[in-house]
């Protein structure tokens, strides 16, 4: 059985405010107080994982010590097939400390041509966990599956959204409004299965 979240606030320990964003709309129907990494002060903490499951626990479980409450983080990356899941745990490093994802997206679509480019399917990964400051982690997985596409198009939502069209859709997930795109993320899929195992009262 998954331990249940039954207090009223939880810190979210990311500093993307795109994901901060997603999270503030996922959260609406909850009413359940989300406090940010960063107005907290929390420090953010090198992702040494190999995983994102690792990553995941690793940030959540240092926020929930830091602040003293239960924690969410969030550990995510776009998983290319021909280059066997690059750039993965690696995607925010693939931007640098600058956060360039202009140059990111270039070096993605190099990667693939270098590639043969015969193959441009990815997904998009997105692991939870929650932590409690007991050390308490559940974790749950979400995945959007779609390819990638040259050049980049639209400027909502963060990261590698405009080269990322999912399956069955003609809009990028950076051309799509926000509610869209919650509808089918592997952030909402990772959610709504947190939802259900830690937070649903049944
Ligand atoms: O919906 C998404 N749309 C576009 N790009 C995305 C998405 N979801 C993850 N991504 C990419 C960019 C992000 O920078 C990286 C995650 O890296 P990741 O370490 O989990 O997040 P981060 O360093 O940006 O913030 P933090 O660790 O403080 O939560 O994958
Ligand atoms: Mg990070």
């Amino acid at each position: 059985m998954a331990r249940k979240f039954s207090d009223e606030k939880m810190v979210l320990a990311s500093h993307n405010k795109g994901k901060l964003a997603e999270f503030a709309h996922l959260f609406r129907p909850h009413g359940i107080e989300i406090l940010s990494a960063g107005e907290l002060g929390l420090p953010e903490p090198e992702e040494t994982g190999e995983t994102f499951e690792d990553n995941a626990i690793l940030k959540a479980v240092a926020a929930a010590k830091a602040a003293d409450m239960p924690a969410l983080a969030d550990d995510s990356g776009l998983a290319a097939a021909a280059l066997n899941g690059a750039p993965g745990v690696y995607s925010a490093r693939w931007a640098g400390p600058e956060k360039d994802f202009t140059a990111a997206m270039q070096r993605l679509e190099d990667e693939l041509i270098a590639a043969g480019n015969t193959d441009r399917s990815a997904a998009f990964v997105c692991v939870l966990a929650l932590a409690w400051p007991d050390g308490h982690v559940e974790t749950v997985r979400g995945e959007a599956k779609g390819r990638l596409i040259w050049p980049p198009r639209g400027d909502g939502g963060f990261g590698y959204d405009p080269v990322f069209m999912p399956v069955g859709r003609t809009k990028t997930f950076a051309e799509m409004k926000p509610e869209d795109k919650k509808e089918i993320s592997h952030r909402a899929e990772a959610f709504e299965r947190l939802i259900k195992t830690c937070i649903a009262s049944e």
